[in-house]
Parts: structure tokens; sequence; C-alpha cells
């Protein structure tokens, strides 16, 4: 069994957990509150901010030409076209990109942010892959099956989200990870393949965390 499929078996409670959150199914009736979906957009701008390095530290320890040129584009991607869509959205919702960078991150944002920087840099190649494949991978299958909702991905507001996520790019960009990780781990042993699988585990959590926070819209509470 290729090391994708074990953690995908594994880990599908929480998966379930992550793509029936609320914030995920009201996404796709279209019922989810504008503000929600608002402050979600400005947490995951500067999720991506963080994110997106963690594509250039791939790029710094790719072993091969191809895998370092492949991080890079991951890179431009990331900040050229995902990130072009949340710029669009603050601008409907009249916030400045400067407004956008500036923002506070909220605790959940921080501390996601934080773990898998730590694991990107701190680890090898197959650490940082396995720190940022849920991100990948769930927004690929949340896209898809959001997408299948008849109606969804036509939705004024959240219909660019879902065609954004479901689109064949975004699904090469994940399965091209998926990939990387299984040829990177193919002869690994199992202690190694046990602690990749924990940080999986913890950026799946954090997934959770992400559209939880974003629900609540929850910045530190002894500031409220
Ligand atoms: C929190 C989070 N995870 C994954 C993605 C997909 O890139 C995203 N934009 N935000």
């Amino acid at each position: 069994m290729k090391f994708s499929e074990r953690l995908h078996t594994k880990l599908q409670p929480i998966w379930r957990k992550n793509h029936s959150h609320p914030f995920v199914v009201e996404m796709g009736k279209g019922t989810l509150a504008e503000e929600k979906f608002r402050f979600f957009m400005v947490q995951d701008y500067l999720y991506l901010i963080e994110y997106a390095k963690l594509f250039a530290i791939g790029a710094a320890k790719a072993e091969d030409v191809e895998t370092m040129g492949r991080f890079a584009s991951l890179l431009d991607s990331t900040m050229n076209e995902e990130m072009a869509l949340h710029r669009q959205y603050a601008k409907q919702f009249g916030i400045t990109e400067k407004e956008l960078e500036e923002a506070e991150p909220s605790p959940t944002t921080l501390a996601y942010t934080h773990y898998m920087l730590h694991v990107g840099q701190n680890g090898g190649l197959s650490e940082l892959l396995a720190a940022l494949l849920p991100c990948a991978w769930s927004y690929w299958e949340i896209g898809r099956e959001l997408a299948a909702v008849p109606g969804a991905a036509d939705h004024p507001l959240y219909g660019e989200w879902i065609r954004m996520y479901s689109s064949e790019e975004f699904a090469q960009t994940a399965q091209w990870c998926i990939d990387l990780l299984d040829d990177v781990t193919g002869d690994a042993s199992e202690l190694t393949l046990q602690k990749l699988e924990k940080i999986f585990l913890n950026t799946t959590r954090f997934e959770y965390l992400f559209w939880d926070m974003a629900y609540n819209e929850a910045m530190w509470p002894m500031d409220e």
C-alpha cells in the first residue's frame, strides 16, 4: 500500500469531520453567514503567506532540479493565483491589500502556521510534505465535494471559491504532493512512517481547528 493510501484510510474519521464541519457544509448550501466567510478569508490570507514559505523551503531542500522547479511553481501559483482569489474577495468586502497583510492572526492561524514552518524548517523533504499535504489534499477533496452540490459552484459569493479548489490545476498540485510523498517514503522504515503519520495527523487536526476558528470568528478569548 502506498504511504498516502495508508494515511488517507487511517485518518478517514477526522477527515470526515473536517468535510462535514458546518463552515464547509453551509458554504455548499450557500447559507454561510458572510461575516464568517470574511473572517476566514482574512485569516486564510495570513495562513497562505506562511504556507507559501513551505514551498520555498521545499525548493531549497529538493534533491533534483525537476522537484526544485515544481516547488518554485507551487510557490508562484499560491502567491499569484490562490492568494489572488483572496485579494479579489477582500476588494469585494472593501478590505485593502494593506489591511489584509497587516491583519492580526488568530491564535489558531498562529499555531497552525508556526507548527508547519517548524516542521518544514527542521525536518527533511518528507516531513515538509507530510506537514503540507493535508492542506492541499483536503481542500481539493472539499472543492470537489462542494462542486458536486447542485448550484453550489454558481453561488454569487461562494461559487468562485468552490471553482478554484475543484479546478484541474488545484487537483494537479495536490496529486503532485501525494506522488512526491509516496516517492520519498518508498523505502522508509516503519519508525519513520510513524513519525510522518503524526505530522500528517497534526496538520489534519489543525485543518479542523481552522474551520472551527473561522465559523466562530475566534480571536484571543481574553481580549473580548
Ligand atoms: C487553512 C488552509 N488549508 C489549506 C488551504 C489550501 O491551500 C488553505 N487555503 N487554507
